[in-house]
Parts: structure tokens; sequence; C-alpha cells
């Protein structure tokens, strides 16, 4: 544990900032991250491209579409694991299906799941800009979410607080129950 993490007192953790697209998941995890001097992983950036020009040509993708970039999330996750020195990883995993192929291999893997209302979220995307990820999309993506359940290792946080708000809230957390 370095000087930083030391000084804040959080043990390495393993986290999946999930939830739809927009909630702010790479926002909050590249914070984690930083504040807490761990490993970050964009998942979109393990789509295969093919993946990204569907969602681009406004297709959501289907189960088949999103298995082996699951697989290659998991992958990431469990070298986190090995190297034990915490690690935060951006993806949607909307289904439980998905969060158990993550979490597989018994990997101590906790989801933080950034919950923002629909409007909100519509608002957001039909302002951002340069990403491969149209508005279009968000029916589909709200569709799909299965929430995760109380019987998942899930932190519930609100994307409509400050993102700063939601950092130390996390931190907070993680500090309660070292
Ligand atoms: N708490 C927040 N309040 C207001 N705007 C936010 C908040 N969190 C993120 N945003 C904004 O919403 C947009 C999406 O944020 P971000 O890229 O972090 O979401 P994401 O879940 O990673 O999206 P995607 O999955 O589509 O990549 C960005 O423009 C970001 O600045
Ligand atoms: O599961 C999915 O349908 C996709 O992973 C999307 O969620 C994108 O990764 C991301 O949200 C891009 O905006």
């Amino acid at each position: 544990m370095d000087a930083q993490t030391a000084h804040i007192g959080v043990r390495p953790r393993y986290l999946v900032i999930m939830g739809v697209s927009g909630t702010g998941k790479t926002t909050i995890a590249s914070g984690l991250a930083t504040r807490l001097g761990w490993r970050f992983q964009e998942g979109d950036a393990l789509h295969p491209p093919a993946n990204v020009e569907k969602m681009s040509a406004g297709q959501p993708l289907t189960d088949t579409d999103r298995a082996p970039w699951l697989a290659l999330c998991h992958e990431w996750l469990r070298a986190q694991v090995e190297a034990e020195q915490g690690a935060v990883l951006t993806c949607s995993a909307l289904k439980r299906a998905y969060r158990e192929q993550l979490a597989g291999e018994g990997l101590p893997i906790e989801f933080v799941h950034i919950d923002t209302s629909a409007d909100a979220l519509a608002e957001r995307l039909k302002r951002r800009e340069g990403h491969f990820m149209p508005a279009s999309l968000l029916p589909s993506q709200l569709a799909t979410l299965e929430v995760p359940g109380d019987d998942e290792p899930v932190i519930r946080v609100s994307g409509e607080k400050h993102p700063d708000l939601v950092l130390e809230e996390l931190i907070r957390h993680f500090q309660a129950e070292d």
C-alpha cells in the first residue's frame, strides 16, 4: 500500500463501475483510481471493433456480441486481483449473468452501480459530442439493465450528485468497512 493509499486507509479492492451509457462510469472510475492509486481500465476500450461499429450504427449489442468483450474484462480483472494493487474497471455489466461472468472463478469483485434518471441520461447523451454511442440507444440500455439484487456485491450511488461527492461517499464507505 503506497503512502497515498495508506493515508486514505483503504485496502485494495477490485471494482466494476457499472450502469447504462452516460451514467458516469468513466467519471467515477477514473476519479477513484486517481485518488486511491489503483489501476484503471476503460471497459469500452476492450470491445471488439465490430461491437463499436454496431453501436455507432445505432444497433444494440446482443449477448453473443458481449461475450468476448466480457471475457476480456474478466481476464483484466483476474490479472489485477493477482497483482494485489487494487483496480477499477468501467463496464456497463447490464445483466446479472454478465456480472457473474466478470466475477467468475471466485474473483472478489464489487460492483458500483451508478443510477441516473432516464431524463438526466437523455439530456446528457443529447449534449455529449465525440462519443460513438448514440443517444438513440438509451432506451435499449435501460430495457436491458437488470438492476443488481441485494444478493449481489453491489454499492449503489447516484449519478446525479456531483461526482466529487460520490467519490467522497465511496471512499468513506470503503474506510468504514476496512
Ligand atoms: N454526476 C454527474 N453530473 C453531471 N454530469 C455528469 C455526471 N457524471 C458524468 N457526467 C457527464 O455525463 C457524460 C457521461 O459521463 P461518463 O463518460 O463518465 O459516463 P459513462 O457511463 O462512462 O458513459 P459511456 O458508458 O457512454 O462511456 C459526460 O459528459 C460527463 O461529463
Ligand atoms: O453493454 C453495452 O451495451 C455496451 O457496453 C454499452 O454500454 C457501451 O459499452 C457503453 O455504455 C458505451 O456508451
